[in-house]
């Protein structure tokens, strides 16, 4: 088993208790492709045998927890331990996260603030070799900040005109809006890419629209070219996204939450069409046909504050793509949904019943209990709200829920091993400690 001979094949955890090994997420794991995301907790607290998630196969991951408790932490483990898998693995699946915080550029350091914890789980730090994109007008500013980013780029025509109208947050039916719906879908007929510069001249040709219609319509679209996302053609896919990559899309400085829904729909969209045409070709090689073009790699797609893109009560611009292709029928093609959130009451109900794996962190509010409650699977014993007592305050803590063994499990999420940008700032503390040893965690 992969882990259990080297850091490439080592299991992380050399440290106590490693027991019998555990896989989540599979029944059938042969022992490759291993996630290991921690240990699992006694009642005492204690540590207990390694606990891995499957990674050979696709799967929907819910994360929940309230602020502070995990999530983004969490979610860093399982980007680490992707990067991580052995060689020939790695190469066929490739990590994309939407990051609407702008915090996992620091993954390219080693977690040097938490050595000593580290330590105590027989762990290094280390770095890792991640890619960052950021909005291609935008470029300039993390470049002054120091930070080594790339431009990336959505194509201007892959959005409709009521996507458009949505975005604004204006009726299609207004003035602005009829102007736009029929200027953008008279481009769009013409089936080739276009350019925000040809938009306006659009708007500004329309015969039938007054001139105030057309001057807010131009504003708008004036609005669009300062968040620096679309251009004419847009990044290719390939250049973002190739086998054994971890890739950061940063899209933290779209203020507009509109925005970045459309952004995480067009791109998740793509993945998926791509995911597919893979299928296509990896059938046609069983079937003894010769490709000699790389495939598409197995995508892991992880999202933040996945209730902005698919709200409870509403249909937001990236509800679609997300709930009806990458979590109904990502698994077919291969692409695997990784959603963060503190609200599970304010999320979609289907991301809860459709993840085949819920990790919990502390809860306290009802309502956000009562929302995984309520498609809480039959083989749980004891209602959440006990399951989570047990598991206490503890920061990293986590119930795991897997649907494929229909168990349930107590774990405590391994430290980082790069540099975790999520955490809280202090006032008060120098940045440099090592606070291992103060943490609430006793090893
Ligand atoms: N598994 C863990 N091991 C050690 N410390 C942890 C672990 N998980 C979380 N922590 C600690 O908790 C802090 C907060 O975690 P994290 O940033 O993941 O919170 P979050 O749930 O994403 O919060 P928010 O909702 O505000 O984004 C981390 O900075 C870290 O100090």
């Amino acid at each position: 088993m992969q882990k259990i001979e080297s850091r490439e094949s080592k299991p992380v955890f050399r440290g106590k208790n490693t027991g019998a090994l555990r896989v989540l997420g599979s029944e059938e794991n042969p022992g490759k492709g291993l996630l290991s995301i921690g240990n699992y907790m006694a009642l005492d607290h204690s540590r207990g045998a390694a606990v891995y998630l499957d990674a050979l196969k696709p799967h929907a991951i819910l994360i929940c927890g309230k602020r502070g408790y995990g999530k983004s932490y969490t979610m860093g483990c399982l980007l680490e331990e992707l990067a991580f898998l052995e060689p020939a693995i790695r190469k066929k699946l490739a990590s994309v996260v939407i990051d609407t915080m702008g915090i996992f550029w620091t993954m390219k350091y080693p977690n040097a603030f938490e050595a000593r914890k580290l330590k105590n789980w027989d762990l290094t730090p280390a770095g890792l070799d991640i890619e960052i994109f950021v909005p291609v007008g935008k470029i300039e500013a993390y470049r002054k900040r120091n930070i080594d980013v790339k431009p990336f780029s959505i194509p201007i025509s892959e959005l409709s005109g009521s996507q458009w109208c949505r975005i604004f947050s204006i009726e299609e039916v207004s003035p602005p809006g009829i102007l736009l719906v029929r200027a953008i879908e008279s481009l769009r007929e013409k089936g080739e890419a276009y350019s925000f510069e040809e938009i306006l001249s659009e708007i500004a040709g329309d015969p039938r629209s007054d001139k105030v219609s057309k001057g807010a319509a131009e504003n708008y679209f004036r609005a669009v070219n300062s968040w620096g996302l679309f251009s004419k053609e847009g990044t290719k896919l390939s250049d973002l996204v190739s086998g054994g990559r971890t890739t950061i899309l940063d899209v933290s400085t779209l203020e507009n939450e509109n925005v970045c829904a459309a952004a995480v729909s067009i791109i998740a969209g793509r993945l998926y069409e791509a995911r597919l045409e893979a299928r296509r070709t990896y059938e046609k090689k069983l079937m003894g046909e010769k490709f000699d073009e790389e495939v598409f790699p197995m995508v892991w797609l992880f999202i933040d504050e996945a209730h902005i893109f698919i709200p409870a009560k509403t249909e937001g611009l990236a509800s679609k793509v997300l709930i009806n292709r990458c979590l109904r029928q990502g698994r077919q093609p291969g692409l695997s949904l990784v959603l963060a959130t503190q609200r599970p009451a304010s999320l979609h109900p289907d991301v809860v019943s459709q993840s085949d794996l819920l990790i919990c962190h502390r809860l306290t509010a009802s309502d956000d209990i009562l929302a995984l409650e309520t498609s809480r699977p039959l083989y749980m014993q004891e209602n959440l709200q006990a399951y989570i007592k047990k598991m206490g305050s503890e920061r990293g803590a986590a119930l795991i829920v897997d649907d494929h063994s229909e168990s349930v499990h107590l774990v405590r999420i391994r430290p980082r091993l790069s540099w975790h940008g999520g955490g809280e700032p202090s006032a008060f503390e120098p940045h440099t400690k090592d606070k291992s040893k103060e943490n609430t965690f006793q090893l």
